[in-house]
């Protein structure tokens, strides 16, 4: 379980995280939604150690992590996965799965001299590893093409794919839906459940298509102004008014997140409720000193 008690991140003058306080619990899918700048990113990096928070704490399992760098929580379990994957592009697809444990024998030249059967044992391990994970993947297929020459979709399926190398616990997923095409969707999004249901991860992932939210996610926990908003079940947030409001507040450039958020919010409703938001933004960038 991951807890976020009162946490902040700021930049200068601007709270990007002010004061978020939220669980995942263990064996979930939670989902972190929110409008363009509602901090989700800032709090995801604080959490998974590429950001070291302002203040507050982030616990794992009763154990203080705050501020553990990336390779810290990854022994631990913690992994976060990119928005845009970063693969190695001159690589095969199986090859960049076979890069991700660490610790190999053969990682330095003494090793690869003197230890030659041991190495090839650890090879042989891992590519059979590696096979298993895109055969779960359902794309054994490219297993031989240059990472650099798969779609983005594939790219988003690797990225899952590094992170079955390892043990991970939880695994933070950055718009993993983003720019993938609806069937690319739905094998992710079958990977993604399975790893749930049949190996215990636990995922939180930020994702603005509220489809893909609903096919996963609960709970889902919404972001606004850097802090949290709301916490509840996928239909039961779509139905929060004060949710539907701070979307419109901010002008949300995601299309599908606005129509499955906003369709039955009423005009009136959505011009008065714009204009409170976009006022308590200009204060809260007006009237902050760190
Ligand atoms: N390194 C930084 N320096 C200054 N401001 C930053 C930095 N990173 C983020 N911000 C600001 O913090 C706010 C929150 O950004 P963040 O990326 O966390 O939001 P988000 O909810 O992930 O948005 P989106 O859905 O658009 O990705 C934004 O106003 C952003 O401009």
């Amino acid at each position: 379980m991951i807890e976020v008690r009162d946490l902040h991140m700021h930049f200068g003058g601007f709270r990007a995280v002010d004061g978020a306080s939220l669980t995942i619990a263990e064996g979930s899918i939670t989902g972190l939604i929110g409008p363009n700048g509602a901090g989700k990113t800032s709090l995801f990096n604080c959490i998974a150690g590429v950001l070291t928070p302002t203040s507050g704490h982030v616990l794992f399992n009763g154990e203080d992590i705050t501020g553990l760098k990336p390779h810290e929580l990854f022994h631990k379990g913690i992994l976060r996965t990119f928005q845009i994957a970063h693969e190695f592009s001159t690589m095969t697809v199986r090859e960049n799965l076979m890069m991700v444990p660490a610790n190999q024998t053969g990682e330095t030249l003494w090793n690869a001299w003197f230890k030659r059967k041991t190495i090839a044992a650890e090879e042989a391990a891992l590519r059979q590893k590696a096979d298993e994970v895109l055969e779960f993947l359902t794309i054994s297929h490219i297993a031989d093409e240059k990472a650099g020459n798969i779609s983005g979709g594939q790219k988003k399926l690797l990225e899952l794919g590094r992170t079955m190398m390892v043990d991970a616990k939880i695994v933070f997923l950055d718009e993993v839906g983003a720019g993938v095409n609806r069937t690319l969707l739905y094998t992710i999004a079958d990977a993604i459940k399975r790893l749930n249901v049949e190996r215990g991860y636990t995922f939180c992932m930020i994702e603005h298509d509220m489809e893909f939210i609903k096919m996963l996610c609960d709970p889902v926990i919404v972001m606004a102004e850097g802090k949290v908003m709301a916490t509840g079940s996928a239909e039961g947030i779509m139905q929060n008014e004060e949710v539907i409001e701070a979307y419109l507040g901010t002008g949300i450039k995601n299309k599908e997140a606005t129509e499955g958020l906003t369709k039955d919010a009423k005009p009136a409703a959505k011009k008065t409720a714009k204009k409170a938001a976009v006022k308590k933004t200009a204060a809260k960038k007006t009237g902050d000193a760190t």
